[in-house]
């Protein structure tokens, strides 16, 4: 496998990747360019009218806002994106225990134009987590499980670096290795990787199990500043009504 036998994106599947300085969130746009129906992916409450005025711009009809688990370090933008386009469903996983128009279960499908994306669990950072993968476009978008060479931590809500490592290897390592991941979060400016980048040099996950609970045991980061804001608002799609 190399770069030269990369997955690419079908004419009519519109991608964009959209970043917050503040929380180094990866928020994404995807669409059918000829039906114009859109959803968005991990949206940030500070930029939802950035992302409303691209979507305008665009002339694209936003069906959906999804998360792709409750955040802990910044509070999400689907609230206020459904009040700026009224019209927009809220989604994410019932195991979040969260609110929205739509809970998803395992293998449920978000369709927009003609396009979908299959909802798989992967728990671990949270209950919740879920990754989204196309299949046809040969991209998955991996939350806070899998960060480029690295994972989501798993120490508060609910976390647990056993669940993390089992979720990856059953969900994520499997898909082909040409498959695109897209995480929700990156900190040091890289934007995207491949399953087989990830299989070959994760700096966690391709550690056997005792060695990965251990590092993820003795990670030692502080808290995120906006925690104690941010989940009891992302409980509620990130307004309080
Ligand atoms: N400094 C940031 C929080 C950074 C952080 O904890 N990131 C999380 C994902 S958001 S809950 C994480 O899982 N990091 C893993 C890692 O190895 O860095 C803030 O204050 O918001």
């Amino acid at each position: 496998m190399s770069v030269a036998e990369e997955h690419q994106f079908s004419k009519d599947f519109l991608f964009r990747q959209l970043f917050d300085r503040e929380s180094c969130t990866y928020t994404y746009l995807l669409a059918d360019i000829n039906t114009k129906d859109a959803v968005i992916i991990d949206p940030v409450l500070e930029l939802a009218e950035r992302d409303a005025q691209f979507i305008q711009q665009q002339g694209l009809k936003l069906v959906y806002c999804m998360n792709t688990h409750m955040h802990a370090d910044h509070v999400t933008g689907t609230g206020k994106l459904k009040q700026l386009i009224p019209g927009c469903q809220s989604i994410i996983s019932r195991s979040s225990g969260a609110k929205a128009d739509i809970l998803l279960d395992p293998d449920s499908k978000v369709k927009f134009g003609r396009h979908e994306l299959i909802a798989k669990p992967t728990p671990g950072h949270t209950n919740g987590c879920m990754t989204y993968i196309s299949f046809e476009q040969g991209v998955a978008f991996t939350g806070d499980t899998l960060l480029i060479r690295g994972c989501g931590r798993t120490d508060f809500q609910e976390g647990d670096p056993e669940t993390l490592f089992k979720s990856v290897h059953r969900e994520i390592f499997t898909l082909p290795d040409n498959f695109k991941l897209y995480p929700a979060h990156d900190y040091k400016g890289q934007t995207v990787t491949t399953v087989w980048e990830e299989k070959l040099y994760n700096a966690r996950l391709t550690k056997p199990l005792s060695e990965f609970i251990d590092i993820m045991n003795n990670l030692n980061l502080a808290y995120p500043k906006k925690m104690d804001i941010a989940v009891p608002l992302n409980k509620v799609c990130g307004i309080q009504e």
